[in-house]
């Protein structure tokens, strides 16, 4: 059974008349990656401030790391990091010293508070910058101090708000390679990110926020199948093959220049397996194969915009319970559901 370390049901939060989360279900196994994506002001930070307990919801109820949000705030804070938009670092202490005042937070005693800051500034690259002031560090190493100051207690659980925002592409990937140990190591990441990109790189599973409710949740790959614009291409090299293959196959979208034929397809192991035996029965061989399914730019914009395909939970169980949490849903939905 999986072990959640965030379970929230219905969770709902208002600022006047808007309603910015509307009933939000987030799970999140432990010792995994959660990114949740939304387009800005979708709620993102809403919803980390409040899984988080800086901000309460106005309705739902959430455990964090085992402790209810209601309930439990202290233990919850006790189990969590968080490295927001606006960092904790100080920017007139060097970054040895903003260590040191993490530590004397946590109530470490003096010994083990340096031995702690100097392993972490040492694991984050920053010993050699250690005795600058923390405002003369580039973006990538005040987002590096950020974390190393939120792993002095010791979290089980770091919420990750835009981590990489404004940072270059070298310390993009530094930072994914970061979070990528700390799972390592069995911390539960939940990240919020605009870069569709990074939470393919880094996610186990994905969820959409956008018009207050979560428009589908899975895998990367779960949610580029919901979306239609997949296809399997097959390559010739022999134009007369290829001609051949095309009469065969009459629905196939024909490219006489490339020698390729498309065949849409939801990139399913299912599918692709009818269409072989397709290709089979019908004697053609191509020279290639391969399969294309949509990016999570198309899933992004897809579920995000005028023209979107209709809510992924409508039609998939979400565990209700947090109490008897079911395993994380699947994205079942078919291709031709999404159309
Ligand atoms: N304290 C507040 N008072 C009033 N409105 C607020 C407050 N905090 C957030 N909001 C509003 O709630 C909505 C969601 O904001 P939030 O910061 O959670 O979005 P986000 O998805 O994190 O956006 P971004 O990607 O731009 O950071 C926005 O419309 C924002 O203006």
């Amino acid at each position: 059974m999986t072990t959640w370390a965030i379970a929230a049901n219905g969770l709902r939060k208002s600022y006047g008349d808007k309603t910015v989360l509307d009933g939000v279900d987030l799970h999140v196994a432990a010792g995994s990656v959660f990114a949740l994506l939304g387009p800005n002001g979708a709620g993102k930070t809403t919803a980390v401030k409040i899984l988080s307990t800086l901000i309460s919801a106005d309705g739902g109820r959430a455990q964090v790391g085992g402790h209810d949000l209601a309930t439990g705030a202290q233990a919850v804070r006790a189990a969590i990091g968080v490295t927001g938009q606006f960092s904790a670092v100080d920017g007139l202490i060097t970054g040895e010293e903003n260590m040191l005042l993490m530590a004397d937070l946590h109530h470490l005693p003096r010994s083990e508070g340096r031995r702690v800051a100097a392993e972490l500034l040492e694991r984050f690259d920053l010993t050699e910058a250690a005795h600058k002031p923390a405002s003369t560090y580039s973006g990538g190493m005040k987002r590096r101090l950020d974390i190393a100051m939120t792993l002095v207690g010791d979290p089980r659980i770091i919420f990750l708000d835009e981590p990489t925002t404004g940072l270059d592409p070298r310390s993009r990937h530094t930072m994914w390679q970061i979070i990528r140990e700390l799972v390592t190591g069995g911390v539960t990441v939940f990240l919020t990110t605009q870069y569709l990109e990074e939470a393919d790189e880094l996610a186990d599973r994905i969820a959409v926020l956008n018009d207050g409710k979560i428009a589908a949740e899975g895998t990367a790959e779960e949610l580029k199948r919901l979306i239609p614009g997949g296809h399997i291409r097959l390559r010739f090299t022999d134009p007369a093959a290829y001609r051949a293959a095309a009469a065969a196959l009459g629905e196939a979208a024909p490219d006489d220049d490339a020698l390729t034929l498309q065949l849409p397809s939801d990139g399913s192991q299912r599918e692709l397996r009818s269409i072989l035996d397709w290709l089979d029965s019908t004697g053609v061989e191509a020279d290639e194969l391969t399969v294309h399914t949509p990016d999570l730019d198309d899933v992004f914009f897809a579920l995000t915009g005028d023209a979107r395909i209709p809510h992924q939970t409508d039609q998939t169980s979400q565990p209700n319970d947090i109490n008897e949490p079911a395993q994380p849903t699947q994205a079942t939905q078919s291709k031709e559901n999404a159309r």
